[in-house]
């Protein structure tokens, strides 16, 4: 069998207490657990002078090679093109992009980079998974140096329509650069459909299955994964955390009052500014809610580099103060607002606890919170989940979460308080068909379908084969508010 090589710029590094939060480590680490493999990507420091040998630790069958990055890189690659740049743009926030050539040279340098240091590890038949948007050219670099390996990549975060990718100057150069690889996988078929027709744009012709592009001599081939968690590994880890003595302090802590939950890294993406303002319109409008609710805003801080960054961990910290201000008595405090990151395990206890989770990103590729707060829960008495239209997991669990609008502050508010209010025969059916889909699509058959896909062809000369059907399995897509309305009150 063909050894797995993964790259991605953030590698969850075994055992490392305080690893900075966020979903493709998280999913990329599950999916790597049991099939092991080699994991190679940026140790997450800084150097003067990076060594050019990767640093290389091998734990339960999966081996991590890291590599240090001088300031410079760290500033143009990460801190610049890819999150300042990307970022923004992939998220359709062109407004918030700030661009610089420089920065896109010390991207380029350090994907080049890459691709030298991969020189030294990969054999000739190693197929190679890269992942997310800091790595795009990376198969166009190792093409370059002669490597014909299957190279697969996989987009955790939003595919723009065409007219927003060709706001980012020299597209062809990062986004264009995805037609080096013999497969890119997105989160959710919209995303598929604007890559495809942003390849359509540059002269790409759709195969005769639908299922990829010719473009530039070459084929690459588009497909939908939506990543999972690892559910009933998650569920069984929230039972064990709510009868932990920290949870259950957390509990005490809270005089019986109702839970509101939100966990988001401090993310211009994760809409919290808009989701206070809900919470805010709320309070206001439903006074006979009052001392009877708590919501808890879990938010790591994230990026801290980046001006965008900074501006928001300023207005949010404001805003949150603002609220609390208003509403607070000298025995309750409606909001709280923490800066801090915990473990998973917490996490899944705190959700466990929750009646309500707030996922309200403006934009976000899946967002695997979502999926954890439904996994928590106990099924008996399942919490509500609140989700944006625009979150990837919408597609998904769009059968059973109540699905609202981010930018309509009136709308969440009113659905809060349904949420808050829904009979326990609604939750358990909502919460049942949510808990089929994650069960049935979890981590193990995200990393499946796509390395399915991926596998060499049994006829190479035939580079039309069609993609395996789970992946081509098209994701449950619901027309907007269907989630809301879909069992009437009381049912
Ligand atoms: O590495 P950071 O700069 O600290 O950022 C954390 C990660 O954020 C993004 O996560 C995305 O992947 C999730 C799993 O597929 C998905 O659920 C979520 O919607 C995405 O935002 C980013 O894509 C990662 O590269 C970062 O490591
Ligand atoms: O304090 C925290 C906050 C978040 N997370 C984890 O970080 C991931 C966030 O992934 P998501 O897809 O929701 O968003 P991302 O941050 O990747 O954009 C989830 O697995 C969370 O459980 C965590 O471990 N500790």
């Amino acid at each position: 069998m063909s050894r797995i090589v993964v790259v991605s710029n953030r590698v969850a590094l075994p055992q490392k207490s305080g690893a900075p939060a966020g979903g493709l480590a998280v999913a990329v680490n599950a999916a790597l657990k049991d099939r092991g493999g080699i994991w190679f990507g940026w140790s997450g420091r800084i150097a003067p002078d990076p060594s050019d040998t990767p640093q290389a630790t091998k734990h339960a069958g999966v081996t991590y090679a890291v590599v240090d990055l001088t300031n410079e890189d760290y500033q143009e690659y990460y801190n610049g093109f890819a999150n300042r740049v990307l970022w923004p743009v992939l998220h359709y926030r062109v407004d918030l992009s700030e661009f610089y050539r420089s920065d896109l040279s010390g991207y380029i340098r350090v994907n080049r980079m890459f691709a030298d240091h991969l020189e030294k590890i990969i054999r000739p038949d190693d197929i190679l998974w890269i992942h997310d948007y800091h790595m795009m050219p990376l198969a166009k670099y190792l093409r370059e140096r002669g490597h014909n390996n299957r190279i697969g990549f996989f987009l955790h975060i939003p595919m723009p329509p065409a007219d927003i990718i060709q706001a980012l100057p020299q597209h062809a150069d990062t986004v264009g650069a995805l037609a080096h690889y013999d497969l890119v996988g997105f989160q959710t078929e919209g995303d598929r459909e604007n890559f495809a027709r942003y390849l359509e744009t540059r002269g790409g012709q759709t195969t005769p299955d639908g299922n990829g592009c010719d473009i530039g001599g070459r084929r690459v081939r588009l497909g939908t994964f939506p990543v999972g968690i690892e559910t009933g590994a998650f569920a069984r880890r929230a039972r064990h955390a709510s009868r932990t003595r920290f949870v259950k302090a957390f509990d005490e802590s809270l005089s019986g009052r109702k839970l509101i939950i939100g966990v988001d890294r401090l993310d211009y993406s994760k809409g919290i500014p808009n989701r206070l303002d809900a919470y805010d319109q709320f309070l206001r409008t439903q006074p006979d809610w009052h001392d009877r609710v708590t919501f808890v805003q879990i938010t790591p801080k994230s990026r801290t580099d980046v001006p965008e960054y900074q501006d928001m961990d300023r207005s949010v910290s404001h805003r949150a103060g603002q609220i609390n201000g208003a509403y607070s008595d000298v025995s309750w405090t409606p909001l709280r607002y923490v800066n801090r990151t915990y473990s998973r395990s917490a996490l899944a206890g705190f959700y466990r606890r929750a009646d309500v989770a707030l996922v309200t990103p403006l934009r976000d590729g899946m967002n695997l919170v979502a999926k954890e707060f439904v996994a928590a829960q106990d099924p008996a008495d399942p919490g509500v989940l609140l989700l944006s239209q625009f979150a990837g997991a919408a597609s998904e669990l769009g059968n059973g979460a109540l699905i609202v609008n981010p930018h309509d502050t009136e709308g969440v508010a009113v659905t809060l308080r349904r949420a808050l209010e829904m009979p326990l025969a609604e939750r358990r059916e909502r919460h049942r068909r949510m808990m089929r889909v994650l069960e049935e699509h979890d981590i193990n058959r995200w990393a499946e379908d796509y390395l399915a896909a991926l596998e060499p062809d049994p006829q190479p000369e035939r580079r039309d084969i069609a993609l395996p059907r789970a992946a081509m399995r098209s994701v449950v897509r619901l027309p907007v508010g269907w989630g809301s309305s879909a069992l009437p009150r009381g049912a």
